[in-house]
């Protein structure tokens, strides 16, 4: 892990350091993208279908989750599929609790404004499954949607190596009851949801995390006529780990770890005012990493991470504000005086026990969180992902009497006779 100390470095050093890794928008994801979805903006099916061939191996399908569900149950121990139940319980429970209520208010007496709130009718999940298949990303979408009240739910996820819908993708779809399955995935997947495809319907938004092909294929959708809308730049995962000297470096190290494992451009950085702690986690880090199944992924990863040397914690929480971390964990013996600074990050892992695998699993929060510094102005999924708010006038009879006058002003004053009009229309008398 390359160091830095921060007030030490010139701007240009403290930029590198803060900087994603360039791989992650090369020019060439993006001109492979565009390829993919103008090819499924203008063949549809036989676009996707030839794409996914191309790419995954596989003809996209809709698989019905009963059959591979029934497998996962077989091959899975009791505690397994208790633990993706407690998953769904805490998921559930967090997001339910998290709806939002009528608000309205009395702007002027008899002029009444509410906001209330109404589903989408159909969107599209997208579950990660180049590396491994994310079954977890599944309950992060699907139970929010479900809890915002999603008229239809269409989810796609990569086919597996050896072909076919993964069974425990089927089994944590089974439990949020979605019954099919679209076996497509990368940037095919996201243009087929974007636009339609044979019998893949055209959605409202288009949700879920990705590869840098997959991320790049959103923006790109979003972008274009007719394309749906998207949740957030969500692509290789990021982590920073603010640390003081009562964190355990052992700790740190495999918390850094466990977001370096997901992607070779995944992204760790970890700032700490103790130059102690830092020889120490950069001594474990390759150590452990050297132990891991997903080595050569945390490896390539690694040549991403920093160390960088902070003067003390506010200067660390700067740093991290500047940098917009999908995930931040506090490392600290006092955390709450920090998250009180934090302006910039897609979630906040406060103190030594809040490891950020939980909240990878079953805190109860979405995983699906903004990277790449969209943090500065999106945030992660939740239930707000998948409502729109409509807002409610309500006028009476007086109050129009009251607020004609000036909103004729308004409009005469911006030129537009037609609005002022409007208003005059009101302007009538009151009965006795
Ligand atoms: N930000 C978040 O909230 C969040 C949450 C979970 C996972 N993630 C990230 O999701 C990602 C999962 O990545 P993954 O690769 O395992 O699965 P993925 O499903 O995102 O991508 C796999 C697809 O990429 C496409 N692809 C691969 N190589 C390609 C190429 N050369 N040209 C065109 N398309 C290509 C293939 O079609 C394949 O189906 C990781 O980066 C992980 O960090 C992010
Ligand atoms: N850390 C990922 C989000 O960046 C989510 C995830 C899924 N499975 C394990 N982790
Ligand atoms: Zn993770």
């Amino acid at each position: 892990m390359k160091r830095l100390i921060w007030t030490k470095a010139s701007d240009a050093e403290r930029a590198a350091a803060v900087a994603r890794p360039e791989q992650r928008s090369e020019k060439a994801v993006q001109d492979a993208v565009r390829a993919i979805v103008d090819d499924v903006r203008t063949r549809g099916w036989d676009g996707v279908a030839e794409q996914a061939l191309r790419l995954d191996g596989e003809t996209p399908g809709l698989v019905d989750v009963a059959g591979p569900a029934a497998e996962a149950r077989r091959i899975l121990t009791r505690e397994q599929v208790d633990a993706i139940e407690t998953a769904c319980r805490n998921i559930k429970t967090f997001h339910e609790g998290s709806l939002p209520a009528e608000h309205a208010v009395e702007t002027m007496p008899g002029l009444r404004v509410r906001k209330i709130w109404r589903p989408l009718d159909r969107v599209g999940l997208y579950i990660p499954g180049g590396k491994t298949p994310l079954f977890s990303t599944l309950l992060m979408l699907a139970i929010p949607a479900q809890a915002a009240g999603v008229g239809e739910i269409v989810v796609t996820t990569p086919p597996r190596p050896e072909g076919g819908l993964d069974p425990v993708i089927a089994l944590a779809a089974e439990m949020c009851g979605i019954e099919a399955v679209w076996t497509v995935g990368g940037a095919q997947a996201i243009a087929a949801l974007g636009f339609g495809a044979g019998g893949i319907p055209r959605v409202d938004k288009i949700c879920g995390p990705g590869n840098a092909y997959v991320a790049e294929a959103k923006n790109q959708v979003a972008a274009l006529a007719g394309g749906a809308a998207i949740d957030m730049p969500a692509g290789p995962s990021e982590l920073m780990v603010i640390a003081d000297d009562s964190a355990d470096a052992a700790m740190v190290a495999a918390d850094l770890l466990s977001q370096a494992e997901h992607d070779p451009s995944a992204q760790v950085l970890f700032v700490t005012t103790s130059p102690a702690l830092a020889d120490a986690v950069e001594t474990l880090v390759p150590q452990l990493a050297s132990g891991l199944p997903r080595r050569a992924i945390a490896e390539q990863s690694l040549a991403f991470a920093r160390t960088i040397i902070a003067d003390d914690l506010e200067q660390a929480v700067d740093i991290a504000n500047r940098y917009a971390p999908e995930h931040l964990s506090l490392a600290v013996a006092e955390p709450e005086p920090l998250v009180a600074r934090v302006r910039n990050a897609g979630a906040v892992f406060a103190g030594h026990e809040a490891a950020e695998t939980f909240g990878d699993y079953l805190a109860g929060s979405s995983h699906v969180l903004p990277t790449d510094g969209a943090a500065r102005a999106w945030s992660g999924i939740s239930v707000y992902s998948f409502l729109k708010s409509i807002s409610v006038q309500q006028v009476t009879q007086e109050a129009s009497q009251r607020i004609a006058a000036p909103a004729a002003a308004l409009a005469r004053l911006e030129g537009l006779e037609a609005h002022a009009l409007a208003a005059d229309a009101r302007m009538r008398k009151v009965p006795a």
